[in-house]
């Protein structure tokens, strides 16, 4: 099997005269929680957007445990989820069926669905609300079903905007203990944030972009705490007065 899971080379994407991305190549392991950090309009969006199949990279390339996204969509998609800044919900569904159609799209029934997302319904305080449509939700409740809706059918890679932002200070530590157990079981989790506490308190590794180029790949390790003190230091050193 291939010892990557993610492999992202000199992704570029150009809209008009910008370059929100410029040649973003990384790799990405069994295990690794990973920051993806940077100031507004740095490309991290952007970013998500190629690594996710959902926007064609002007130049470059993504594969999931060696398969194209481009080339084998199919067989890349089973490798990763994806939770978008904005939650994608399907309005008229009930929350629990649209577990089972995300799940579904990945030839997974519902009754098994439902079985793997029963502990996180109920970490998530959603049990009582899953037979509701899912347009009854508050926009919390939807980011919680639609993070649910990516963990069925057990990516080895979780793609994360964001998922954080409209979550209350309980969703918010349960997300978290989630990332961590995740990741503890050899999985692989992605993480877009402008909360740099939380980067530094989970993630193994950073990425900080600013302008569209990575700046930094750095783990968070005894040297970097000891050079900077903590995670926002190192940030704002590489990227004060680098912003758009
Ligand atoms: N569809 C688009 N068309 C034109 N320009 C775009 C488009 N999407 C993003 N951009 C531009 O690309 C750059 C990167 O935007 P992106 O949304 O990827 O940044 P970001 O790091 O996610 O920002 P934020 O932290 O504010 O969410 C910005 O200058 C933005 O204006």
């Amino acid at each position: 099997m291939n010892q990557t899971i993610l492999n992202a080379e000199e992704l570029s994407q150009v809209y008009g005269t910008i370059t929100a991305v410029d040649n973003f190549t990384v790799k990405i392991y069994p295990g690794e929680l990973v920051g993806l950090l940077g100031p507004n309009g740095a490309g991290k969006s952007s970013t998500m957007r190629m690594l996710t199949g959902l926007v064609a990279p002007s130049k470059g390339s993504v594969t999931y445990r060696g398969y194209d996204i481009a080339d084998d969509p199919i067989d890349a998609r089973r490798h990763f989820g994806y939770v978008a800044e904005q939650p994608m919900i399907i309005p008229y569904l009930t929350g629990i069926e649209y577990v089972e159609f995300v799940a579904g799209m990945y030839g997974i029934d519902g009754k098994t669905a439902k079985c793997r997302a029963e502990p996180y319904l109920e970490r998530f305080r959603l049990t009582g609300a899953i037979y509701k449509r899912a347009d009854q939700y508050s926009h919390g409740m939807q980011q919680k079903i639609a993070f649910i809706a990516q963990l069925v059918h057990e990516p080895d890679l979780l793609l994360a905007d964001e998922p954080s932002v409209g979550l209350d200070p309980d969703g918010i530590l349960e997300m978290q203990k989630t990332f961590r157990e995740y990741v503890e079981s050899g999985n692989s989790i992605l993480l877009s944030t402008h909360q740099l506490e939380m980067a530094e308190g989970i993630c193994s590794r950073v990425l900080i972009l600013s302008k569209g180029v990575l700046l930094a790949d750095q783990r968070i390790d005894e040297n970097l705490l000891e050079s900077h003190s903590n995670l926002q230091n190192y940030f704002f050193s590489l990227t004060k007065g680098t912003e758009r």
